[in-house]
């Protein structure tokens, strides 16, 4: 049987930036203002900060990524509270809480969450058409690997 999740219109979209690329989520943000507008906006702690200072709207404001927050985005990803992760990942500098970062873009992976890493995906996907509508997201179906782990 294939598992689903149903999206609705106003998605649920999760936003995190490492520091040097906080200025490039602001410039986005900016630039996307009407469209983020229509849907639910979370955040890692300093990003939803700096999100509601720009869009001057309220932004769900989790811990910062380094004490926490990215593995509660992972969290809210697994548990299917996350319908969209735009996460500006810095590819040029080390994070302490590298294994956090890593930690949630695989858990993205594993829920086939719609995932955006940089700018030009990210306005790929804020105008994709499905954006505007319901959409069925289909869930990988893993049952044989955990039989396989069981057995
Ligand atoms: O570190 C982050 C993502 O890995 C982002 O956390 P902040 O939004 O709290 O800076």
């Amino acid at each position: 049987m294939i598992k689903t999740r149903r999206l609705n219109i106003r998605k649920r979209i999760a936003l995190v930036a490492h520091d040097n690329k906080k200025k490039d989520l602001i410039e986005w943000a900016e630039f996307n203002k009407v469209v983020l507008a229509k849907h639910e906006l979370i955040a890692t702690g300093t990003t939803g900060k700096l999100m509601e200072d720009q869009l001057d709207r309220p932004v769900k404001k989790l811990l910062s990524g380094p004490l926490g927050g990215d593995q509660q985005i992972g969290a809210m990803i697994a548990g299917g509270e996350i319908d969209v992760l735009i996460f500006f990942w810095d590819p040029m500098e080390a994070q302490p809480h590298d294994s956090d970062v890593k930690a949630l873009l695989r858990i993205a992976m594993a829920w086939n969450c719609i995932m955006a890493c940089d700018r030009s995906t990210a306005d790929f996907v804020l105008t994709s058409p499905l954006m505007q509508t319901e959409y069925t997201l289909n869930i990988p179906d893993y049952s044989t690997y955990l039989k396989r782990k069981i057995d």
